[in-house]
């Protein structure tokens, strides 16, 4: 054990970096934990080791940021710091890669390992790939589940029911949270939304809420907010709601990947932590959704009903249509102005307020607010009065933000290109992972004014010459990048058109000298 000096490091980063010869002294090399002491306090903080030899000197050793939440020290205080064992956890990882199952006990030592930050970036993305490798059966969903809520903070109403959505993800431009909390809010029904970012897409909501009003609060203020104005839509990742949600979320969104166990856990999870009795998911389904069949889809909602009912929760699940986008834009300023337009009165796009309807409906039927079938109806008065904008916009100042919003304040990116139609013809395809891929180069979630405008969807006539989508990019290079990944990828196909030109030369061997 060594006494070392704090220096703060703000970098939002977890673990400490010691100086090569106190982490000899210490006997720890690179990638090992210690444990730091401050006994008058009786702390006791594990933390993941990094070393130096130039960036600080011996006796002084670096604390990260999100570490440092756990020890709120300051420069100059004083710390014991010791060599700490392995993390047992590792040795449950290492048995979830070798395609073992995990009991209640191992899965909860992993989640609270994550949730300490204890855990290195590493050890959290071989979690997560053993787990899309080899896959998680129903009780470890469970123990993940319930690790995930017991980790962090319950929400708590003055009154029930409260009800709940969620998507599962996988196709662009699936903003209809912006439609269904306010028109569930404004029915008489509580919804504490919480949401992620994006994962495998190029917005989430909690992205798309975000360009409206802040979306970081305590599990307190989600609470208060949410008995004020009835619904809310904020970030789960600052809530210390299920906080290994998003810690976990975190290593997926570079690999574009959701392990359907881990998913399954992470949509619950949140659903039990804000108190929901009942919950409507979406479960897009399309060739290059997270879901590709309907059966697929059918087996993916048994499972979500089973763990509703494994912790006391109604949930009923829709199918959707996951082929291609919901409406017609793709990226967070893009999607939110399509949404507000929605809530202002537009009839447009169709199927962004079929779909929105159709689960808000659902709601309103499991919470005995319309009768069976009547749902949709309910949905659309509330929608179609304005009900639904009025309280988007209590749900937006109650957050903070600006209520006077109007759709046309949501600006695109300055650097833009048209994609226009080589031939005549039809819209045959549109390849929903290009589409995310081209937004993503282009700048989102990040750059909120980057993203897609698809002037055409699926099935739809277009004349040569005419656009069939705009990129939108806030920097020039990104806007170049993008337009280069829509030259490989070619998102969308019009019947007739070239996919490729193969030169006759293609297949011949180089010529012999
Ligand atoms: O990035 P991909 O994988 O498409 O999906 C992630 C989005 O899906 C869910 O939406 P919601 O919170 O139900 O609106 C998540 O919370 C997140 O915002
Ligand atoms: O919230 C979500 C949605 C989809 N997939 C997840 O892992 N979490």
């Amino acid at each position: 054990m060594v006494k070392l000096e704090s220096r703060i490091l703000d970098i939002d980063y977890q673990g400490v970096v010691l100086n090569i010869e106190d982490a000899r002294k210490i006997g720890v090399l690179d990638g090992d934990r210690v444990q730091i002491v401050r006994g008058d306090k009786g702390l006791f903080v594990q933390a993941f080791v990094v070393t130096t030899k130039t960036i600080l000197p011996p006796g002084i050793f670096g604390i990260y940021h999100k570490t440092n939440e756990r020890l709120n020290s300051k420069d100059g205080d004083t710390f014991e710091v010791r060599h700490a064992d392995r993390p047992g956890s590792i040795n449950f990882i290492k048995k979830k890669m070798d395609n073992e199952k995990l009991n209640a006990e191992e899965m909860k030592a992993i989640v609270t390992d994550i949730v300490d930050d204890i855990l290195s970036p590493g050890e959290i993305s071989a979690f997560i790939a053993a787990s899309y490798i080899n896959g998680l059966d129903m009780d470890e969903i469970e123990y993940l589940t319930r690790s995930m809520v017991q980790t962090g903070e319950s929400l708590d109403f003055s009154s029930h029911p409260i009800a709940d959505k969620h998507s599962i993800g996988g196709v662009p431009g699936n903003k209809i949270t912006l439609l269904i909390v306010p028109i569930i809010a404004a029915g008489g029904l509580k919804i504490p939304k919480t949401s992620s970012r994006a994962i495998t897409g190029a917005g989430g909501t909690a992205d798309l809420m975000e360009a409206l009003a802040p979306v970081e609060f305590s599990s307190t203020e989600v609470a208060r907010m949410t008995e004020k104005a009835g619904g809310v839509i904020v970030w789960g990742g600052a809530t210390n709601i299920a906080p290994a949600d998003d810690k976990i979320i975190l290593y997926e969104y570079p690999f574009k990947i959701d392990a359907r166990g881990q998913m399954l856990a992470s949509v619950m999870a949140k659903k039990i932590a804000v108190g929901a009795d009942l919950v409507v998911i979406d479960i897009p389904v399309g060739n290059e959704a997270k879901v590709t069949t309907p059966e697929e889809g059918r087996k993916l909602a048994r499972e979500f009903i089973e763990l509703g009912d494994r912790f006391g929760i109604r949930v009923e699940c829709a199918l959707t249509y996951g082929e291609s986008p919901v409406g017609h834009c793709i990226g967070v300023n893009l999607e939110v102005r399509e949404a507000l337009s929605v809530l202002e009165g537009s009839d447009f796009p169709h199927s962004l307020i079929q779909k929105s309807l159709t689960l808000a409906g659902i709601v309103f039927e499991m919470a005995g607010k319309a009768q069976s079938g009547k749902g949709f109806e309910m949905a659309e008065e509330i929608l179609k009065s304005g009900k639904a904008l009025s309280k988007m916009k209590e749900i937006i100042a109650v957050q903070g933000g600006n209520s006077d919003v109007k759709s046309g304040d949501l600006k695109t990116g300055e650097f833009s290109f048209e994609v226009n139609a080589p031939e005549d013809g039809y819209v045959i395809d549109m390849k929903n992972k290009a589409l995310i891929s081209i937004a993503r180069m282009a700048g989102a979630p990040h750059d909120k004014g980057a993203g897609i405008y698809l002037h055409k969807k699926r099935g739809q006539r277009i004349e040569k010459g005419e656009p069939i989508y705009t990129i939108y990019a806030e920097r020039e290079w990104r806007l170049e990048k993008a337009i280069q990944e829509a030259r490989q990828l070619m998102p969308v196909l019009v019947e007739g058109m070239l996919i490729d030109r193969v030169p006759s030369d293609y297949w011949r061997p180089p010529m012999k000298q």
